[in-house]
C-alpha cells in the first residue's frame, strides 16, 4: 500500500510549492517559445508566394502543420504539467500533456508526453508494484500557478491503513470526482486508473470491445485512447485518419473539449447522423420505424429496390427519331439487355453502360435493317462503320436516352430511397418479406433524412455504384471544406498575432496575413486537397478508410449501422466501447458477440471496466434493482466511493406533479455550489414539463439539443445518454419503463446520470 498525503507540514509543503513553481514557470516560457517559433512560421508561410507548384504544394502542407503546432500549444495551456515521478536512483520526471525539450542543451526532456513510455508508471505504479518509483507526486494548478501538491510514497512500511491499493494517486482522484460539474466533459490525464490504462494503450490493430457499467469511464477511456493511438502512430493515422462516432450532437458537444485539451485536434468526430457526406440527418421518425430501418432485411429490400428500378415494359415502346421514323422496342430486348447487365455484377449505375450497349445495338439493328437491307434479297448493304455510325447517333439521339433513362435510371442513393419511401407500391415490390404494418412505416413524404436512413443511404450508394455526379459532389464538398480549412488557418494565425505585433515593435514593418490573402485566396491557391487536414478529407468521402474507428455508446447501433462503419474500416482496427445493459435503441444490440459475428466472427477481444467513478454508492444501490429487472445475471459496476447523501424518492398525486417538480428542482438547484443539475423526464412530457421548469428557473436548458453548460437542463433519457450532472432529478420513472420496450434500460440510464445527488419523483 501506498502512503498517501499532502507533503506534511504547511512550511514544508510551501517551500515545495515554490520550488515546483519555479520548474512549472521554465516549462511555461519553453511553452510561449514555441508557441511563438511556430506562429512566426506560420505567418511567413502565408506570406510567402510564387514558386513552381511543387513549391506551393510543399509551402501549403507546411501551412498546415505550423497552423496545427500553434492550435497545439496554445491547447496545453491549462494543466500543462500535472505530475512528477521521483525514480530509487534519484531520477526525476515531469509528466504533462505534451512532451517538451531542453533544446539549449542535450536535448533532455523537461516534460515528458504521458503517452511515452516511460510516462507510464506514473498511472502503474503501487507500493506493491512500484516499478522503480519512489514517489509519484501529483501537481495541482491553476492556470500558470502552482496551487497545490500530492504525493504518495511507495513504500509499504509507511502505508496508509486507509488507502486503497488499486487505486493510483486516490487523493487527485477523489478530488477530480468529487469537483462540481460545468456541462462539458473534462479529460482524466492525471488520474487515469491502472484498468483504463491497460486499454487506453493496447494495441492498435484489431477490434477491442470495451464493456462497462455506467461512469467505469467507457468514454474517457476511448476519447484518450484516440489521443494515445494517434500520438503512438501518428504516420499511419496522420494519413488515415480517426473516427469517432457518438449517439448524437450533445454528446459530441459534451466530450469536445476532451481532445484538444490533450493537444490533438485530429480525430473526427461524428454521429450516425453525419456519417453520409451531403446528408445530415436531423428529421424524426417513431422508434419503430427507425429499429425497421436497422434490420439487417434491409439490406434485402434496398437489393429489391434497385432492381425494381431495372424495368422491363409489358408492352412493346416506341421511339421517334428526328425523321420520324418510329422504332420499337421489344420487351424481350430490354430482358435480355437487363439480363446481360445484371450478370456483370456490376453496381446499378456502373452496369447501365453495359445494358445501353445492349440496347443501341438492338435499335441500330433495326434501322440498319430497313436503310441497309437490300431490295434483291442479298446481304445488308451497310459496312460495319455504317452501323457504328448509326449506333453513335442513337446514342445521342434524345428520344433513346429518355427512354434508355427510364429503363435503368441512373441514381443517386437519395433518389432511390425517396422514391422507394414515397410509394407504396415500390415498397410492396421491394419488401415482400414485410407485412403490412411494417411496410406501412417505410412509408412517407419527402422532405430531410433520418438517421436511420443514413445507413441505407450508405448501403445504397454501395449498390448503386458512383457514377460521375457523386465524384462531382463529393468535389464541391471538398472545395467548401477547403474554404472552411483556409478560414480556419486564417484565424489561428489571427489568434496567434500579438507575437508578430511585437515583431512589429521590434522594426521591420510586416504586413498582415490577411492583407495579403484571405481565405478565398488561401482555398484557391491549390486545386486538389492536400492541404485539408486527414480529417476533414476524410469527412467528405463516403468511402474514405480510416486508420482506426472508435464507437461510443455502441450498444445503439443497429445491424445496418455496424454495416455502414464496418465499411469506413476496412482494417477492423476498431475501438469499441458500451454497455449492453444501457441498450436503448430497439435496433440496438443486447450482444456484442452478435453484432460483431458477421464481421469478425469470434475475433474480438473484450476489455471490462468494473469501478464505476461517476455513480456513488448510494446511487447505484437503487440503479442496481433495476438492472435486476433487465437481467438478474448482471452485476453493477463498484462504486470508487460513497457520497454520503441517500437518494430521495417521493409519491405524489398525478396533478401535484407539476408543483412538486418544480419545488424540487428549484431546491436541488440552489443547493448546487457550481455544479449542474439535470431533470430527466419521460420523452412524451418533456415538452410540457419543460415549458413549466424554464417558467420557474429561466436559466433551465430545453430542447433538441440543450446547452449543458446551463445550471438546469431538462431532457430525456435518450438525450442524456453518456451525459453527467452533479444532482439528477428522475421523473416518472414508470412512464420511463412503459414508453419504450427497453424501458428499464433507460431508467437504468437515467438513475446512474447523478455524481452526488438522486431524487426520484413518482405519481401516484
Ligand atoms: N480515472 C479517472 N479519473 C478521473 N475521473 C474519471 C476517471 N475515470 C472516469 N472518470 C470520470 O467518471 C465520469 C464517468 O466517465 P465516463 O462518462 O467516461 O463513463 P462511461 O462509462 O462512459 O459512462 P456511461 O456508460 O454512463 O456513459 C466522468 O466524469 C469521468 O471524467
Amino acid at each position: 500500500m501506498s502512503s498517501h498525503s499532502d507533503v506534511p507540514g504547511e512550511l514544508h509543503q510551501d517551500d515545495e510549492i515554490g520550488r515546483e513553481q519555479e520548474y512549472v514557470s521554465v516549462l511555461y516560457d519553453r511553452l510561449d517559445g514555441l508557441r511563438e517559433q511556430a506562429a512566426r512560421r506560420l505567418a511567413e508561410e502565408l506570406r510567402a508566394t510564387g514558386g513552381t507548384r511543387q513549391a506551393q504544394s510543399q509551402r501549403d502542407s507546411t501551412v498546415g502543420m505550423y497552423a496545427e503546432q500553434v492550435e497545439r500549444y496554445g491547447a496545453v495551456e491549462n494543466g500543462l504539467c500535472f505530475g512528477r515521478l521521483d525514480g530509487d536512483d534519484g531520477s526525476r520526471r515531469y509528466i504533462g500533456r505534451i512532451g517538451i525539450f531542453d533544446t539549449s542543451g542535450d536535448y533532455d526532456p523537461l516534460l515528458m508526453d504521458w503517452r511515452a513510455p516511460a510516462a507510464r508508471a506514473f498511472y502503474l505504479a503501487t507500493a506493491a508494484n512500484p516499478q522503480g518509483v519512489r514517489r509519484r507526486r501529483h501537481l495541482r494548478t491553476r492556470e500558470r500557478k502552482v496551487t497545490g501538491l500530492n504525493d504518495e510514497v511507495l513504500d509499504i512500511a509507511a502505508a496508509s491503513p486507509t488507502a486503497h491499493e488499486e487505486l493510483t494517486g486516490e487523493a487527485s482522484l477523489l478530488a477530480a470526482l468529487n469537483a462540481g460539474r460545468t456541462g462539458r466533459m473534462r479529460d482524466i490525464v492525471e488520474t487515469i486508473q491502472a484498468e483504463q490504462d491497460r486499454i487506453i494503450r493496447a494495441e492498435l490493430p484489431g477490434v477491442m470491445v470495451v464493456q462497462g457499467g455506467p461512469g467505469t469511464g467507457k468514454t474517457a477511456v476511448a476519447l484518450h485512447r484516440a489521443a494515445y493511438l494517434l500520438y503512438t502512430h501518428r504516420e499511419q493515422l496522420s494519413t488515415r485518419g480517426v473516427l469517432l462516432v457518438g449517439p448524437n450532437a450533445t454528446f459530441l458537444r459534451y466530450i469536445s473539449q476532451v481532445l484538444p485539451a490533450l493537444a490533438e485536434t485530429g480525430v473526427l468526430l461524428r454521429t450516425q447522423a453525419d456519417l453520409f457526406p451531403g446528408v445530415s440527418a436531423r428529421r424524426t421518425e417513431p422508434a419503430v420505424a427507425a429499429a425497421l430501418k436497422g434490420r439487417a432485411v434491409m439490406t434485402e429490400v434496398l437489393a429489391n429496390a434497385v432492381r425494381d428500378r431495372q424495368w422491363v415494359p409489358d408492352e412493346p415502346l416506341e421511339i421517334e427519331l428526328p425523321q420520324h421514323e418510329i422504332l420499337t422496342l421489344e420487351p424481350e430486348v430490354v430482358r435480355q439487355a437487363r439480363d446481360r447487365a445484371r450478370r456483370s455484377q456490376r453496381p446499378h449505375n456502373l452496369a447501365r453502360a453495359i445494358f445501353d450497349i445492349e440496347v443501341v445495338h438492338a435499335l441500330a439493328a433495326q434501322v440498319a435493317e430497313r436503310i441497309g437491307a437490300d431490295p434483291l434479297g442479298g446481304e445488308n448493304l451497310l459496312s460495319e462503320a455504317d452501323v457504328a455510325e448509326i449506333r453513335r447517333e442513337l446514342r445521342e439521339d434524345p428520344e433513346v436516352r429518355a427512354t434508355l433513362d427510364e429503363l435503368w435510371p441512373v441514381l443517386t442513393p437519395q433518389r432511390l430511397l425517396a422514391d422507394l419511401y414515397a410509394d407504396r407500391e415500390r415498397i410492396a415490390t421491394a419488401a415482400p418479406m414485410l407485412d403490412d404494418a411494417q411496410r406501412a412505416l417505410l412509408h412517407r413524404e419527402p422532405g430531410g433524412w433520418t438517421p436511420a436512413d443514413v445507413p441505407l443511404l450508405d448501403e445504397a450508394a454501395e449498390l448503386l455504384g458512383e457514377d460521375e455526379r457523386a465524384a462531382v459532389a463529393r468535389q464541391e464538398r471538398l472545395r467548401a471544406m477547403e474554404r472552411e480549412y483556409a478560414e480556419g488557418v486564417l484565424e489561428i494565425w489571427r489568434g496567434s498575432r500579438s507575437i508578430d505585433v511585437e515583431d512589429e515593435a521590434e522594426g521591420g514593418e510586416i504586413l498582415g496575413v490577411t492583407d495579403l490573402i484571405d481565405a478565398d485566396r488561401l482555398s484557391e491557391r491549390q486545386e486538389d486537397a492536400e492541404r485539408l487536414t486527414t480529417a476533414q478529407r476524410a469527412a467528405a468521402d463516403r468511402r474514405w478508410a480510416f486508420g482506426h474507428v472508435i464507437v461510443d455508446e455502441a450498444q445503439e447501433l443497429s445491424p445496418m449501422a455496424w454495416r455502414l462503419l464496418m465499411r469506413r474500416c476496412p482494417s477492423r482496427s476498431m475501438t469499441i466501447v458500451g454497455d449492453v445493459a444501457q441498450t436503448g435503441a430497439l435496433s440496438g444490440t443486447p450482444s456484442w458477440a452478435e453484432a460483431l459475428a458477421p464481421y469478425v466472427a469470434d475475433r474480438w477481444r473484450l476489455e471490462e471496466l468494473t469501478v464505476s467513478y461517476r455513480t456513488p454508492a448510494e446511487i447505484m444501490a437503487v440503479a442496481a434493482e433495476v438492472l435486476t429487472e433487465i437481467d438478474p445475471t448482471l452485476r453493477p459496476p463498484r462504486s470508487v466511493r460513497a457520497s454520503g447523501v441517500p437518494p430521495w424518492d417521493r409519491t405524489v398525486a398525478a396533478d401535484r406533479l407539476t408543483d412538486e417538480l418544480v419545488a424540487a428542482a428549484t431546491r436541488e438547484a440552489a443547493g448546487l455550489a457550481d455544479g449542474r443539475l439535470g431533470v430527466i423526464v419521460p420523452a412524451d412530457r418533456v415538452d410540457e414539463l419543460g415549458k413549466v421548469v424554464v417558467g420557474a428557473l429561466p436559466e433551465a436548458a430545453v430542447g433538441e439539443q440543450p446547452e449543458l453548460a446551463n445550471r438546469v437542463v431538462l431532457l430525456t433519457t435518450e438525450q442524456a445518454k453518456g451525459l453527467e450532472f452533479d444532482s439528477v432529478l428522475v421523473v416518472e420513472p414508470e412512464r420511463i419503463v412503459a414508453e419504450s420496450p427497453r424501458g428499464h434500460s433507460d431508467l437504468y440510464v437515467a438513475l446512474t446520470r447523478a455524481t452526488q445527488r438522486l431524487g426520484i419523483l413518482r405519481t401516484l
